[in-house]
C-alpha cells in the first residue's frame, strides 16, 4: 500500500530532526566556530539518539516531563534540544548569566526533572538543584562535559562512541509543548512563555517567506540559544535543510572573522552588536544575503550606516510569545519606509488598538495585538494569560502603528510611558530629539519618580566621541537644543552620561539599571 493515498501511515509523526535526516542525511547541520567541527543531519542525529538514550533513563513519574538546560550557545544545546523532543521531553532554557537565585526561582515553577549543564555551570546546576531540593523533587544534575562532582551525571557519550541502541521516537503532535522560555522582562517578573511544536515550525516556515531559502545558507548563531533571537535559527536551518554555525559568543572582531570566513548568508543580531560590527570596520561578503536585526529596534542613524556599507538588514519586531519574528522589513522597505519594521509575516495579524481595546485606523499609535500560528498558546501561570489575550490576540505592550499597507512601526513598550504631571511622554520622541544633536551619539529616556509630578523624564546619554571609557558632554548646547524641539514636560529633567547603555542579554535597554544609574550619577537640571 505504501505510496497510496489515503493508506494508513504506520509511523508515529517523529521529531523534526528524524524527518530531515530521512531527507538529507549527508547536508551539513552543524559547523561549531570553537572546535572547528562539523555534523552532517546524520550526525547530528545519531548524536541525538545516544542523548536521548540518557534521558530516557532518568526516573520520571510525571506526564509532561520537563528538562532545564543551564548551557551556552554550542553544539550539545542543539543536540539536547533535539534529544528531549525525541523523548517528548518539554525544554526548559535558562539564562546563563543569572544568579543561583534567579535561576532557582525559575527551576521550582517549571519543576524539571533534570538540569543540563557543562563544564562552565556545573556548579551553578549543583548550587540550583541543592536551593530548590526542599521545595520540590530535586532535579538530577546531567552534564554534557566530563563531570566534576559526584553528584553529576554524564549526558553526551565520548566523541566517537556508537553504542547507544536506538531510541523509539515519541509521536509528536502540533500542540506538544516543546519550549517554556523565560522573557527577558525588564519590568517586573519574568514570564514562562509555552511554546508549541506548531508554533516553532508556523515560525519557522513563515521565517522563509519573507527571507527566501538557499540550499546553500549557513546562518551564523551568535545570540544565546537561551533565548528566542538564538534558538530560532536552528528551527528554522531544521527545517530547510541549510547549515547553522555556531559561535558560542558574540566578538565583534571574532564575529567580523567567522562571517567571512565561513561565508555566512544569514546572521541574526540585536542592533549593539551590528553597530560593534561597523565600528570594527567590518564590511559584508558577496554571499551574505540577510542581517536579522531584532531584539530592539534599531536606530534610523545604524540604519543609515547599514545602509551606506551595504548591510542587506532586515529590521525585525519579534517576541518570545510568538517564537520570534511578527514582522520583518526587506532592504528595500528599510531604505523607502523609514523605521518600518515591515508587514507581518504569512499567517500573522496585527491589530493596533486604543486604551479600550479597540482597533484604531491606519497611521494612530496604538497597543499592538498579535494572533496567529505563532502565538503561544499561554504563559506558564494561567493568570498571566488572562490578562495578556484579548478579543484581538495577545496584547504585545509595544506601542506602534501601521500604514494603510499593514506596514508596522514600533515606537516602545508602553510600559515606558513616562507619565509626568498627566502629561503622557513617549521615550522614543525624547530619544529622536537628543540624539539627532552632534554630540550625542545614543540615549536611554526613562521615567523617574518625582515627588511633584509623579514621575519625570531621566535621559542617560552617551557621548558621540565617548568610546573609549571617558564618557564626557558638554551638557548645555544639548539642553539648549531640546528647549525648542521639545515641549518643557518631555524635557530630560535629570541627565546622565555613560560609555555605553546597559543592556539585557537579548540587547533591549535594561531600563531599571538606567534609572539606576541615573539616581547614582545624574544632575538634576
Ligand atoms: O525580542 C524578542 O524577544 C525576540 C527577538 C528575536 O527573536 C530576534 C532577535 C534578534 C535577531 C533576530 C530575532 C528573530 O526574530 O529571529
Amino acid at each position: 500500500m505504501d505510496g497510496v493515498i489515503g493508506a494508513p501511515v504506520d509511523w508515529p509523526t517523529r521529531d523534526l530532526l528524524s524527518h530531515r535526516t530521512a531527507a538529507t542525511p549527508q547536508r551539513t547541520a552543524l559547523i561549531d566556530d570553537e572546535t572547528g567541527a562539523t555534523w552532517t543531519f546524520a550526525e547530528l542525529d545519531q548524536r541525538v539518539d545516544q542523548v536521548a538514550h540518557v534521558l530516557e533513563t532518568l526516573e520520571i513519574d510525571h506526564g509532561q516531563p520537563r528538562i532545564a538546560v543551564l548551557m551556552d550557545t554550542r553544539p550539545a544545546f542543539v543536540s539536547v534540544f533535539f534529544a528531549a523532543m525525541r523523548t517528548g521531553m518539554t525544554v526548559v532554557p535558562l539564562n546563563v548569566r543569572e544568579t543561583a537565585s534567579e535561576l532557582a526561582a525559575k527551576v521550582e515553577r517549571t519543576a524539571p526533572v533534570a538540569v543540563v549543564c557543562e563544564e562552565a555551570t556545573e556548579s551553578a546546576a549543583l548550587e540550583v538543584t541543592a536551593a530548590v531540593e526542599s521545595t520540590a523533587t530535586a532535579p538530577t544534575v546531567l552534564t554534557v562535559d566530563e563531570p566534576a562532582r559526584e553528584r553529576t551525571r554524564r549526558l553526551c557519550p565520548a566523541a566517537g562512541s556508537d553504542t547507544a541502541p536506538s531510541v523509539d521516537p515519541v509521536s509528536l503532535e502540533r500542540d506538544d509543548p516543546l519550549v517554556i522560555m523565560f522573557t527577558s522582562g525588564t519590568a517586573g517578573e519574568p514570564k514562562a512563555v509555552r511554546l508549541t511544536v506548531g508554533n516553532l515550525v508556523a515560525s519557522a516556515t513563515a521565517s522563509a517567506f519573507r527571507l527566501g531559502v538557499d540550499p546553500g545558507d549557513r546562518w551564523l548563531c551568535c545570540l544565546p540559544m537561551y533565548h528566542m533571537g538564538g534558538l530560532a535559527p536552528v528551527l528554522r536551518s531544521t527545517l530547510y535543510g541549510t547549515t547553522v554555525v555556531i559561535q558560542r559568543s558574540f566578538d565583534r572582531h571574532e564575529t567580523a572573522r567567522v562571517l567571512d570566513e565561513y561565508e555566512i548568508t544569514g546572521v541574526s543580531l540585536v542592533p549593539t552588536m551590528c553597530k560593534r560590527l561597523l565600528d570594527a570596520g567590518w564590511e559584508p561578503t558577496a554571499d551574505l544575503r540577510f542581517v536579522l536585526l531584532g531584539g530592539a529596534p534599531a536606530s534610523s542613524e545604524l540604519l543609515e550606516r547599514c545602509r551606506a556599507a551595504d548591510v542587506p538588514v532586515y529590521p525585525t519586531y519579534g517576541m518570545t510569545e510568538t517564537a520570534s519574528q511578527i514582522a520583518t522589513a526587506t532592504p528595500a522597505e528599510t531604505a523607502s519606509h523609514e523605521g518600518t519594521v515591515g508587514q507581518p509575516l504569512v499567517f500573522t495579524d496585527v491589530t493596533v488598538v486604543d486604551d479600550d481595546g479597540e482597533p484604531v485606523s491606519a497611521g494612530e499609535p496604538g497597543e499592538l495585538v498579535v494572533s496567529g500560528p505563532t502565538v503561544t498558546p499561554g504563559y506558564l501561570e494561567a493568570a498571566q494569560t488572562d490578562s495578556a489575550v484579548g478579543e484581538y490576540g495577545l496584547h504585545t505592550g509595544d506601542v506602534g502603528y501601521a500604514d494603510e499597507n499593514g506596514r508596522l512601526w514600533v515606537l516602545n513598550r508602553r510600559s515606558d510611558r513616562i507619565v509626568t504631571g498627566g502629561e503622557n511622554v513617549d521615550p522614543g520622541e525624547v530619544i529622536e530629539t537628543v540624539c539627532a544633536h552632534p554630540a550625542v551619539e545614543d540615549a536611554a529616556v526613562v521615567g523617574l519618580t518625582d515627588p511633584e509630578w509623579g514621575e519625570r523624564v531621566g535621559a542617560l546619554l552617551i557621548p558621540a566621541d565617548g568610546r573609549d571609557g571617558d564618557a564626557e558632554i558638554d551638557l548645555e548646547p544639548v539642553l539648549e537644543y531640546c528647549e525648542t524641539r521639545l515641549a518643557g514636560f518631555k524635557r530630560p529633567k535629570t541627565v546622565g552620561v555613560a560609555d555605553a547603555l546597559p543592556r539585557t542579554a537579548s540587547g533591549t535597554v535594561d531600563r531599571e539599571a538606567v534609572r539606576d544609574r541615573l539616581r547614582e550619577t545624574g544632575t538634576d537640571v
